[in-house]
């Protein structure tokens, strides 16, 4: 399923988004503090209306479709992703699958695979409110995966997490065949694991491309205002940043 935002404005935010990530591929999207990247996704998941243009999921207009139908369609792992009571990690996973209440009798598997997925199946029996940063992201990112969207959309899903929990996550994400829109602050993880890259400065895409046409020296300077050669990776060839100190 894919995903198309056209024309997209919240007022004094964002000033006409267009962007289009084709069903099945990881779309990351960049940009420096303030720049609009989770404004843009709250209007993709539905937190907030915009003021003006359209977010098509699948071709449908996300504003005509009932709240419940986007849910079983999208997941989002959001900076307001919050959980106020101590439940367990296990029924906090088991959020996910509210949207598919015809399929009981697979919940208890789909809560448990997601959980391992993640690295938490240790996890299972804890109250959610005793977790470290790194392991509440991770059953938050397993809750959405619990959800079996076709579209997931992940706001600074490495947030917390260490290194090699950061490469799991990214990897599990690339992995899943479905589609993916993620606000990424690395740039060196966000070229290695995005097959696109939009960057937004003051509510604008000003570049849309592969990593290797959108993370120019040109771009750093003129977006980030920061100096970067950029190196191939040895192995994967992606491009990855060097910055001047
Ligand atoms: N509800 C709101 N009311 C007023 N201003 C808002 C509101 N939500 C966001 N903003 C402002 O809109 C701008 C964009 O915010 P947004 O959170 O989308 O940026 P971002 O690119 O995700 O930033 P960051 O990298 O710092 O997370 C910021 O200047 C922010 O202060």
């Amino acid at each position: 399923m894919d995903v198309r935002l056209e024309n997209l404005a919240v007022t004094d935010i964002l000033h006409g988004v267009d962007l289009h990530a084709p069903a099945h591929e990881v779309h990351g999207i960049v940009g420096p503090n303030g720049s609009g990247k989770s404004t843009t996704l709250r209007c993709v998941y539905r937190a907030l209306a915009p003021s003006g243009g359209v977010v098509r999921l699948g071709g449908r207009d996300i504003a005509a479709m009932k709240v419940r139908d986007t849910a079983g369609h999208l997941a989002a792992l959001t900076q307001d992703s919050r959980v106020e009571f101590d439940f367990t990690v296990t029924e906090v996973v088991a959020m996910g699958r509210l949207p598919h209440r015809a399929t009981p009798d697979r919940d208890d598997e789909v809560v448990a695979g997601a959980l391992s997925r993640v690295d938490a199946s240790h996890l299972a029996h804890r109250g959610f409110l005793s977790l470290s940063g790194g392991e509440r992201q991770r059953v938050l990112i397993a809750r959405a995966l619990a959800q079996e969207p076709q579209v997931l959309v992940l706001d600074e899903p490495t947030n917390h997490l260490d290194i090699s929990h950061q490469l799991a996550v990214l990897s599990l994400v690339r992995s899943l065949d479905v589609t993916v829109l993620a606000v990424l602050h690395d740039l060196n993880l966000a070229a290695a694991y995005c097959d696109r890259l939009h960057v937004l400065d003051r509510g604008r895409v000003v570049r849309s491309g592969k990593p290797d046409d959108v993370l120019t020296p040109e771009v750093l300077r003129e977006v980030f205002h920061v100096r970067a050669h950029v190196v191939r990776h040895p192995t994967s060839g992606a491009p990855q940043l060097l910055f001047e100190h």
